[in-house]
């Protein structure tokens, strides 16, 4: 909520309230504050007609032909209208009074209590704007991320000051290659370019890098989640102090609020990934760990600004990021991978302060964890067909492959995070991986899961009338639950997975779309 007044003003009004003896404050009164000094909800955004949206867009997924399918198509095409934001003038006007960040460019949102830009689910959101013909409002999200990195040197979690202590999975290379590959337009790539430079910067330095040893002496450079932040989250402020209570000390609950913070930069907010006791919250030991999917992140983002370097002429950094990209690479084969098992698995730190880590053979999570696949996504690995055949056989032993999609773990712990859900963003990378793969039977897997996906989003639409953030994997047609929040619906990412996945795939006129 917004202020109407500026904060001291808020704040002495605040303090004039009438409080009883424990210092508590009515309802009647607090409702009565509430409703003079603060303004609703989400009125500091506003509804925005895009530029470039059409009803069904030359070209709009041509591969779709079943009748009841590209219907639904065009109602999830169309959800992008109901997603549209602006920024509210008068928030330009006095950035003070709110906790929206002034961006200057429309921008769309996830939905419902996520009112505002998130970063990693805009890289979907773009996937959906690009197979609805939509580039305008695909670059418009771009720029507002760049605004960030100029002013703040990293994309934030959300556009919102409570959001300044720390970033998300870092998909902005990604988002401005997948733009570049439909447009062509340079110009964007020169714009974009010194923002993915800082970027790299932001996620290779300071807290975030790690170095570690490995058995030949070979010192690696990798990077892990840390949040700038030792408090509760303010978004979650409740939440945070109640899990904290157990803890005695104000020190050991200020590791654990870094460790809350830590993990929502990882957008598995909450998972027992990041748990060492799998029932135990406080556990949660993120800034300990070596994350693989980061990791490929950070891959892609070395790779993708290689690329983008030299499509705009610029070989030095070309050539500086295409040798960082190696050294990433041979960092990932050396301290993730495990040809034995045929997965890429987090690495456990066994302490947080050495300047070197020295590489321990216990030190990889072998849990069954869905980002233990995310590294497929990249051509580097996919187009490498005898670890794909280690990894497909491996990925269908797993466990995490459901009627109704990839299951993010096998832990049934109520997290959001964990089984039975199935997200997304997951969905995609995985399934885009083993698309581009050269073996015939990654590539039917790819379509295999995507039809299951596309078929349980359908199923649920229909039902519900709505498409959702998440997913229960064990069955066709069911939504996910679990975490600190109801789950929620609108639904940027899914929307932008759906529309994605029909493009690749199309949907023949005789294949059924129901469960
Ligand atoms: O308010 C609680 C948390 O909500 C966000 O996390 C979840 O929603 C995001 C938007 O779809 C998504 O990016 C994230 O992966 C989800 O776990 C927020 O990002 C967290 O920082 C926040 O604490």
């Amino acid at each position: 909520m917004s202020l109407k007044f500026n904060l001291s003003k808020t704040e002495k009004e605040f303090d004039k309230l009438k409080r009883r003896k424990s210092g508590k404050v009515s309802v009647k009164d607090l409702s009565g504050f509430i409703k003079s000094y603060l303004n609703e909800a989400g009125s500091d955004l506003v509804y925005h007609e895009p530029v470039d949206f059409e009803y069904e867009p030359i070209g709009f997924l041509p591969r779709v032909e079943n009748l009841k399918v590209r219907k639904w198509a065009v109602e999830i095409h169309s959800l992008w209208k109901s997603l549209s934001r602006k920024v509210d003038d008068r928030v330009i006007e006095n950035p003070d009074l709110h906790t929206i960040l002034p961006l200057k460019y429309p921008m769309v949102i996830p939905g419902s209590r996520f009112r505002e830009v998130y970063y990693w689910d805009s890289y979907w959101v773009i996937r959906g704007l690009l197979a609805s013909k939509m580039y305008e409002s695909a670059k418009s999200v771009v720029y507002n991320l760049i605004s960030l990195v100029d002013e703040y040197g990293f994309v934030l979690n959300g556009a919102r000051a409570y959001y300044s202590n720390r970033s998300q999975p870092p998909l902005l290379s990604s988002m401005v290659f997948e733009i570049y590959k439909r447009t062509n337009d340079l110009s964007f790539v020169k714009k974009s370019l010194p923002a993915l430079l800082k970027e790299h910067k932001f996620w290779n330095s300071g807290v975030h890098e790690v170095k570690i040893q490995d058995s030949e002496g070979c010192i690696h450079s990798l990077s892990r989640y840390y949040a700038m932040w030792n408090k509760p989250r303010p978004e979650s402020f409740t939440i945070d102090k109640e899990s904290a209570l157990k803890l005695l000390s104000d020190s050991d609950k200020q590791l654990f609020y870094r460790e809350l913070a830590s993990t929502a930069e990882s957008g598995w907010d909450f998972s027992t990934r990041w748990m060492r006791n799998q029932s135990d919250l406080t556990t949660l030991a993120t800034t300990s760990i070596l994350p693989v999917d980061l990791n490929t992140y950070i891959l892609k983002m070395e790779l993708d600004i290689a690329t983008l370097a030299k499509t705009i002429g610029d070989s030095l950094t070309a050539e500086h990021f295409s040798e960082a990209s190696e050294a990433r690479r041979t960092a990932i084969n050396s301290i993730f991978w495990n040809s034995e098992k045929g997965q890429w698995f987090d690495y456990w730190l066994s302490n947080n302060f050495e300047e070197v880590h020295k590489l321990e053979a216990q030190g990889q999570n072998q849990i069954s964890f869905a980002s233990n696949f995310i590294p497929v996504w990249i051509e580097l690995f996919n187009s490498d067909d005898s670890k794909m055949e280690k990894v497909i056989k491996s990925f269908q032993s797993s466990g995490l492959l459901g009627a109704a999609g990839i299951a993010t773990s096998l832990s049934h712990s109520s997290e959001q995070w964990d089984f039975p859900n199935g997200w997304a963003p997951l969905q995609h990378m995985i399934v885009e991986g083993l698309a581009r793969s050269g073996l015939k039977e990654a590539r039917c897997m790819a379509k295999d899961i995507a039809v299951r996906w596309i078929r349980t989003n359908y199923e649920t639409y229909k039902e519900t009338g709505t498409m959702h953030e998440k997913y229960d994997v064990e069955a066709c047609g069911k939504f996910g639950g679990g975490g600190e929040y109801v789950p929620q619906t609108g639904f940027g990412w899914s929307n932008g997975v759906v529309l994605a996945f029909l493009e690749e795939f199309g949907w023949p006129e005789d294949l059924e779309i129901g469960c």
